[in-house]
Formats: structure tokens, C-alpha cells, sequence
């Protein structure tokens, strides 16, 4: 049995517009240690999903099981007891303006009654885990956005939960602090063992930390895997579109580029290859050597994945259509993945 099960589950809001399926039939399945990512655009029912995992909503149907307990069914001190294995981050950090950082961290030890003394004694080793020591008496409106994010995670950390949920809790963040961040939840996970379930809209915050996705839209779960396969490999538009665009960053201009390209070369075909790190020049010098096609490199991108290391190139190919064919059929059977791009 894993540590998080959700199996078979719905929920559905009653809107004065009719029924709303904000989770259409989900099985999702997260081990201890795991760093979860959930991607979908706006509405596909990701934050659902996560207030089902603290307990803030109950399914319509299904289980959701929580280290084999059912937490539809908890109520009372058992419900209060389980919320504290739930520590939770959000996009706009949800601080208390009027508290000190050492006043926000010790908030949630102060509503489990814990000491005083005993509170200052935590809330201090939870600002050095995350890198904020001698900034406790500051108030949060004198931090940086990285920074209150830090007060964040140390408050969310502070009743010792085994699960940390994250609501896009750096898309309010620049790429650096982002990045920070993100190093700081991983390094987390691997001192703590936590658990950490991450929503984004964000495919470089995947990329970056989390070792297994799901990519949903409209309350379903269109794909899942480890991250490596999925980057590798997207099976659905939509996380083609999410895998494209995080490789890319500049997505918009290069399919701009791509169009004239096309246009120059009607005959030529544009393909996208994504291979696993060093794989490329090899393929590549292969292919001139054994077909009668040209290749230009029109663009390329290498990125690093928790597990190791891919990249896109997108390529031209020139020549008799037959040719092109027969090197593509061998690009593909040497293991790299080969995608001609419909342009215009
Ligand atoms: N309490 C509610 N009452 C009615 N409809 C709801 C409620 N909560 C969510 N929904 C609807 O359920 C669907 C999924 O919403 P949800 O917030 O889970 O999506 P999301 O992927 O997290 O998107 P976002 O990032 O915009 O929050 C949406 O159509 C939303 O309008």
C-alpha cells in the first residue's frame, strides 16, 4: 500500500450554472519521500485535489487514504491530530502582517498548546532550517518574497508534518528566488523525509524538484510517471504543450522563426528530437553519413532533471521526401524521439 492513495475520486460542486466536476474519477498513488508534482492549466481541479489530501474537502466519492486511514471518516480530536501531518505553503505566503517571523513560525505550535518556552526553542531551529537565522524579530512586511516564503515553510513545518502541500507556492516568485526555494523544499525532503505534493502551472518547478507527475485537465488525470519518462516522452498535447514550453522559453519566438524557416523551405521538413544527454551529435553525424538528407540545427535546449540530464533539438531536414523518411524511421530506432512539427 503507498502512503497517499486516492482511489476512484469525484467531487462535485452544486453552482447555481449546474453540476461543476471539479474531479472526475481520480486514482493517484504518492510513496513516502516522494515530491509529487500535479500540473494542469487554470481549472483543471488541481487545488480540489490538494484540500482533499488536508481534509478541507471530502470527496463525493472515492477514498482517500492517508498512511492506510480513510480521512473522509476522521472527525473530531482524530481530525485535529491528522491536520497536523499536513503542513501547507501558498503562492501569496498567508503570513500575519502583524506578527513577528518568530511569531508566525510559533503560530500553529501556539494553537496545539505546546509551551512557550518550548514554541521559541522550535520556531528558532525551524528559522535556521530554512536559512533565516537573526531575522525573527522582523516583521514580514520588511522581507524579500523569497524570504517570506521561507517563513512560510518553517511555519508549515512546525507541528513536525510527514506531508508538505505546496499551492504554487513560488509562482509569485522571480526565477532566482524560485530556484532557491525550490532547493530549499528539496533539501527538505531529503533532510526530513518529507513527503511533498506540489501544484503548478509551472513545468520548470517539476523539471526541477519532483521525481514523479501527474498533468490533469477538467478533473481527470490525462498523464502520469516519473518525471524523466514524461519529459522524454509526453503522450498528451497538453503536456506536450507544458514539456514545449519549459524547454523553450522562448516558445513564442521560435515558433515564429519556425513558420519563415518553412516558408524558405517548403520541401524541408521541421522536426523536433528529444534525446537523453550526449545522445545527439553522434545521431545526428549518423544520419548525414548514412542517407542523402541534409540536417540544420535551428534550435536546442539542454536541461537538467533531478535524475539526469534532456534536451530538444528542433532540426531541419532537407531532401527527396523518401530520404527523410528513412532517416527518421532510423533516428527513432536508435532510441531518440523524433516529432515533425506541423507548421502554420
Ligand atoms: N467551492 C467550489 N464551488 C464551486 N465550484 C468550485 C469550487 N471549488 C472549485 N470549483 C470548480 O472546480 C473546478 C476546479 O477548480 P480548482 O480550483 O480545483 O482548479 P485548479 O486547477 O486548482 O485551478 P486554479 O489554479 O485556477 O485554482 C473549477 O471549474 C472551479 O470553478
Amino acid at each position: 500500500m503507498s502512503f497517499i492513495e486516492l482511489k476512484g475520486i469525484t467531487k462535485h460542486f452544486q453552482t447555481k450554472n449546474g453540476l461543476v466536476k471539479a474531479i472526475d474519477g481520480v486514482d493517484v498513488a504518492i510513496e513516502k519521500g516522494d515530491i509529487f508534482g500535479i500540473v494542469g492549466y487554470s481549472g483543471a481541479g488541481k487545488s480540489t485535489l490538494v484540500r482533499l489530501l488536508n481534509g478541507l474537502e471530502v470527496a463525493s466519492s472515492g477514498e482517500v487514504l492517508i498512511d492506510g486511514e480513510d480521512v473522509s471518516k476522521l472527525t473530531g480530536a482524530k481530525l485535529r491530530e491528522f491536520r497536523k501531518k499536513v503542513g501547507m505553503i501558498f503562492q501569496h505566503f498567508n503570513l500575519l502582517w502583524s506578527r513577528t517571523v518568530l511569531q508566525n513560525i510559533e503560530l500553529p505550535l501556539e494553537l496545539a498548546k505546546v509551551p512557550k518556552a518550548q514554541r521559541k526553542k522550535r520556531a528558532e531551529e525551524l528559522l535556521r532550517l530554512v536559512g533565516l537565522e537573526g531575522r525573527g524579530d522582523a516583521y514580514p512586511n520588511e522581507l524579500s518574497g523569497g524570504q517570506k516564503q521561507r517563513v512560510g515553510i518553517a511555519r508549515a513545518l512546525a507541528n513536525n508534518p510527514e506531508i508538505l502541500l505546496s499551492d504554487e507556492s513560488t509562482s509569485a516568485l522571480d526565477p532566482q528566488t524560485t530556484d532557491e526555494v525550490l532547493d530549499l523544499l528539496l533539501q527538505i525532503n531529503r533532510k526530513l523525509g518529507l513527503t511533498i505534493v506540489l501544484i503548478t502551472h509551472e513545468m520548470h518547478v517539476i523539471r526541477k524538484i519532483a521525481n514523479k507527475v501527474v498533468v490533469m485537465e477538467q478533473g481527470k488525470i490525462i498523464e502520469s510517471g516519473n518525471v524523466l519518462e514524461v519529459f522524454q516522452n509526453p503522450q498528451n498535447e497538453v503536456t506536450k504543450k507544458f514539456v514545449t514550453q519549459e524547454l523553450d522559453p522562448e516558445f513564442k519566438e521560435t515558433e515564429q522563426f519556425l513558420a519563415e524557416i518553412h516558408q524558405e523551405n517548403p520541401q524541408g521538413i521541421i522536426v523536433d528530437l528529444l534525446f537523453e544527454e550526449g545522445a545527439n551529435e553522434p545521431v545526428i553525424t549518423k544520419v548525414v553519413r548514412k542517407f542523402d538528407v541534409e540536417i540544420s540545427v535551428l534550435s536546442g535546449h539542454l536541461k537538467q532533471t533531478k535524475v539526469g540530464g534532456i534536451g530538444t533539438l528542433t532540426v531541419l531536414f532537407t531532401g527527396e521526401k523518401e530520404e527523410i523518411q528513412l532517416a527518421l524511421d532510423y533516428i527513432k530506432e536508435v532510441g531518440v524521439k523524433a516529432e515533425v512539427r506541423n507548421i502554420g
